[in-house]
């Protein structure tokens, strides 16, 4: 592929014409819900005494993404949100953060950026590349598969064969949701050009496979926010955040038709007012065809004051996963919704609709949505929707 770019041997990877002052800088790509923002928190774990710089990237208004990865370590991400940063974010903003991310004073090993779900590999590859930066090589280019949806992904989006002949590493994850992964797997290597084909679970891949670890001892931290955002005060944070019961459609930079996301709309949701468990498991269970992604976080109010409950749709399936509420968290309910052919202010409506007007919890309210959680040992598959 380009200079500088690694290549896997015996299950490792090198990273190529790297001087020992330049850090790699790993595209994190792969259709919606694949399982992305879950192998960067793996990565960011079970990294040793490695240090990654995240930038996370994603397709909605509000920041699901960047908030579940900045939830588990903190606040040590940069969020480049509302629009594939293949299109959407100026080129020398991205240049802007791998300088600071780079700069020697971070103490960082590598940077992993995780594009959206609709981004296109190509384009982020090239915009790394284009990078003038003396402190920074190309990293590689990692692809996750879902190999539960792997047929259907490839039927709605040809081009993602496109993408994998791309990648240097290919992480086929969801193998335990996956009937017939073998097939899976060899599809996919025969799709590769050059690419380590990996099957996981969970993102639980060995980090050693994106980039070379530093021993575990000598890990010194993951950064601030602040530290990132080099004290500016600036927090990246564009979505409507806060704008009670409010939805929007997104606008997405629509200039390059060939991409994955020209056909795709996104309508984010907020609201102050909590969600009636039953009302909202009656909008998921009608969801249309074409609502492929829906991600972020439901407060239940009185149903469950302890918890605020992450939720995801991928296709046809469904996971709600309880969270303990910060102390000093607002209790608000943000969605993201992604799909082809939806119809932005009905959905919004309908969501809405799905706030409680009941000041207590109803006794059984919360038993669809429990349906839905998964055991804490894992292990069990609740039941999925018809
Ligand atoms: N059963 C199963 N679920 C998984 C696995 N990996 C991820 N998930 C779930 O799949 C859903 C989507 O995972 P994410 O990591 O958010 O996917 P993503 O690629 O970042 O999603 P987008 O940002 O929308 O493109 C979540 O509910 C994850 O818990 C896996 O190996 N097996």
């Amino acid at each position: 592929m380009s200079r500088g770019a690694r290549r896997c041997q015996r299950g490792r990877t090198v990273t190529q014409s790297r001087t020992p002052q330049q850090i790699p800088v790993v595209v994190l790509a792969g259709f919606l819900g694949s399982g992305k923002t879950t192998l960067l928190n793996h990565l960011l774990h079970r990294s040793g005494g490695s240090r990654i710089g995240a930038i996370v990237n994603d397709f909605g208004a509000i920041e699901i993404d960047a908030m579940a990865v900045a939830g588990a370590l903190g606040d040590s991400t940069v969020s480049l949100g509302n629009g594939c940063l293949c299109c959407a974010v100026d080129t020398s903003e991205l240049d802007v953060y791998l300088e600071r991310l780079a700069h020697p004073d971070t103490g960082i090993d590598v940077i992993v950026i995780e594009a959206s779900g609709l981004a296109e590999p190509e384009e982020l590859v090239r915009m790394v590349l284009a990078s003038e930066h003396p402190g920074i090589v190309y990293g590689g280019l990692v692809e996750v598969v879902d190999a539960a949806e792997f047929d259907d992904t490839r039927t709605r989006h040809p081009g993602v064969d496109r993408h994998l002949a791309l990648a240097d590493l290919v992480v086929v994850n969801k193998i335990d949701r996956a009937p017939h992964a073998g097939h899976v797997l060899d599809l996919v290597r025969s799709l590769t050009d050059r690419a380590a084909v990996v099957p996981a679970t969970y993102g639980r891949v060995d980090p050693e496979f994106l980039f070379d670890c530093r021993p575990s001892e000598e890990r010194i931290g993951q950064l601030s926010f602040d530290d990132l955002h080099g004290h500016d005060g600036h927090d990246g944070h564009d979505g409507d955040d806060g704008h009670d019961g409010g939805y929007g459609r997104d606008r997405h930079d629509e200039r390059h038709q060939g991409h994955l996301h020209a056909a795709y709309d996104s309508v984010s949701f907020v609201s102050e007012v909590p969600l009636d468990p039953r009302r909202l498991m009656a909008f998921l269970d009608s969801r249309p065809e074409g609502l492929y992604r829906i991600k972020g976080y439901v407060d239940f109010g009185a149903h469950d004051a302890l918890n605020r409950y992450a939720v995801h749709a991928v296709g046809r399936f469904l996971r709600f996963y309880p969270q303990g509420w910060g102390a000093a968290e607002d209790r608000l309910t943000q969605l993201v919704l992604i799909g082809t052919g939806i119809d932005a202010e009905t959905l919004g409506k309908e969501l809405a609709a799905c706030r409680s007007d009941a000041p207590h919890a109803d006794e059984h309210g919360m038993w669809g949505v429990l349906r839905y959680v998964q055991d804490p040992d894992g292990t069990s598959d609740p039941g999925e929707p018809a």
